[in-house]
């Protein structure tokens, strides 16, 4: 059993956001593994940084990763820095993974200050600007389809994704 999506891309790309809607649109279930991370550890994400630390964060992202590979077969949505972990790397390439993209500009908007994601927690333009320059090449290695984001909307691109799907 496989996902029948995966979704990546930088945070504010819209990976919750629009894999929730193409699932819909599918008629799947949908997970997000940031989601599935919080329930786990019994604490919302930024709990989990201040009281355990990005490393152990990281480790639960990836244990949840390799789980749900395995195990689910809806659209699956990663948190942005996923795609760090060489393990999950070669476990995305016998996936479909759609890479959406999203330039500066309209992420900083998207993520405003910044809440609910600790990384972006001070300075989130600077920041973003290094982690999505940091991370494109990792996204582009594991995506089997990439999709431009900005200025469209979630319908559009979930229409879009959903039809790529079906055309397997
Ligand atoms: N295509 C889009 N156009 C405008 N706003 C969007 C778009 N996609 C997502 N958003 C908004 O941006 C914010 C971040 O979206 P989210 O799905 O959480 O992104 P990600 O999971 O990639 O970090 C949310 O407030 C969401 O409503
Ligand atoms: O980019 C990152 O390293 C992170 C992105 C977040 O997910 P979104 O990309 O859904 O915001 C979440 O996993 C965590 O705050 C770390
Ligand atoms: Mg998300």
């Amino acid at each position: 059993m496989a996902p029948v999506a995966v979704v990546v891309g930088p945070p504010g790309a819209g990976k919750t956001t629009v894999g929730e809607a193409v699932a819909a649109l599918l008629g799947v279930a949908f997970a997000d593994t940031d989601h599935l991370v919080a329930q786990r550890a019994g604490k919302a994400i930024p709990e989990i940084f201040f009281d355990d630390g990005e490393d152990e964060f990281r480790r639960l992202e990836r244990e949840t990763i390799a789980a749900e590979l395995a195990s689910f077969d809806g659209v699956l949505a990663l948190g942005g820095g996923a795609v760090l972990d060489p393990g999950t790397r070669d476990a995305l390439r016998a996936q479909r993974v759609v890479f959406l993209t999203v330039e500066l500009s309209d992420a900083v908007k998207r993520v405003g200050l910044g809440a609910g994601r600790p990384l972006l927690s001070v300075n989130p333009r600077a920041t973003l600007k290094y982690l999505m320059e940091q991370r494109r090449p990792l996204y582009e290695s594991v995506a089997t389809h990439t999709v431009k984001t900005d200025g469209r909307a979630p319908d559009e691109l979930a229409a879009e994704i959903a039809a790529l799907v079906r055309a397997g």
